[in-house]
């Protein structure tokens, strides 16, 4: 009878673990209500690739409509932990305010950039994986009072933390033409960037260019027939970076992330333009967001992870159909060594 005792042991931790996952799975969904905020992109593949241990130690550092909070708590046991970072109120308002709370969840209302602080903070020394998934929500788009569209005619603002910090109009209006043919150049990748700038700064010294539409008629005039949109969509991107001057937070971000990471911990990130990619790129590949190729005394490579997929993962045919919003994601998966 004995040999079979750990077997039972076994069943019986198997049988306690899938009553915790169901469990957690259920309070998770009371906690983090939200469903029509945003659909999660890349969620299966993209928490799969953090490898997750059940008793472990993840943070999601763009929690927004928590779609993939909710899916890596379902995944942990109650002692594991995950915390969850968004720098934006409307984000907060996903969790439940019934006072319904679970124990191994966290929210942390704040820019990622400060990931190492507030890890200080909970006196975690270590993570088990993290999880990015860049940029802004769909809510971001759909919300016409945040100025994230040119659909809308909003006031031009653009900040994911309304809380501070300059607005896409302050940007616009005090920019020197050239750092804003920069940025154009830089985030947007548009070709006509000095012209769009020159035509902003004659625009503005006939008025201050205070909302979307002050500012999509200043330009609009400049694309070319049938790239109208296209290239307003690009335009629109570039201001949103340099407003919440999001190259720079991601930087420190993943230099935090990479101290961080336990050895056989997991970086699972989640980018939807190149200059994104290229950082989390040159980070899983080299340790540092420049791409620097770092050697030791006999020429070896050093590097702090492992790559996890050599190839980007991108969208099904079927999530593209489901969700065109996630038509220009890309996930890379590394580990810490
Ligand atoms: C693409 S959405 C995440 C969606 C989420 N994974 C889901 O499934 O619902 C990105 C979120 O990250 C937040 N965010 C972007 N940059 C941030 C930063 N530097 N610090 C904190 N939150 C940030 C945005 O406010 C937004 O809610």
């Amino acid at each position: 009878m004995n040999e079979h005792k750990p077997f039972r042991q076994a069943e019986a931790s198997m049988t306690q673990n899938a009553d915790d996952s169901l469990r957690n799975f259920e309070k998770a969904r009371m906690v983090i209500k939200a469903e029509k905020y945003h659909v999660p992109v890349l969620l299966k593949e993209s928490v799969d690739g953090l490898d997750i241990k059940p008793d472990g130690t993840y943070v999601d550092v763009t929690f927004g409509g928590g779609g993939h909070s909710r899916e890596i708590l379902s995944r942990l046991h109650q002692d594991g932990h995950l915390y969850s970072f968004d720098q934006d109120a409307d984000a907060e308002q996903n969790l439940s305010g019934s006072g319904e709370t679970l124990d191994n969840f966290t929210f942390v209302r704040s820019n990622f950039r400060y990931l190492k602080n507030w890890m200080r903070y909970y006196g975690v020394e270590h993570i088990d994986g993290l999880l990015a998934d860049l940029g802004v929500s769909s809510h971001h788009f759909d919300d016409e009072a945040r100025g994230f569209s040119f659909r809308f005619d909003a006031p031009l603002d653009m900040r994911m933390n309304k809380r501070g910090g300059q607005t896409a109009a302050d940007v616009v209006n005090n920019y020197e033409e050239e750092q804003l043919a920069d940025i154009f150049y830089l985030y947007g990748e548009l070709k006509s960037s000095r012209r769009i700038a020159s035509v902003l700064v004659k625009e503005r010294n006939q008025g201050k260019i205070l909302t979307t539409q002050d500012f999509v008629n200043a330009v609009q005039p400049l694309f070319r027939r049938g790239r109208e949109k296209k290239d307003m969509a690009k335009l629109f991107q570039a201001l949103r970076i340099e407003v919440n001057q999001e190259m720079a937070a991601l930087r420190e971000m993943l230099t935090a992330a990479t101290d961080l990471l336990a050895p056989g911990g997991r970086l699972s990130v989640i980018t939807y333009h190149s200059l994104e990619d290229r950082m989390v790129k040159n980070m899983m590949k080299t340790g540092n967001a420049e791409g620097k190729l770092r050697q030791d005394f006999f020429g070896r490579v050093e590097c702090p992870f492992r790559l996890v997929n050599n190839k980007v993962i991108v969208p099904s045919d079927e999530e593209l159909a489901r969700n065109p919003r996630s038509r220009s994601a890309k996930l890379r998966i590394a580990e810490k060594k």
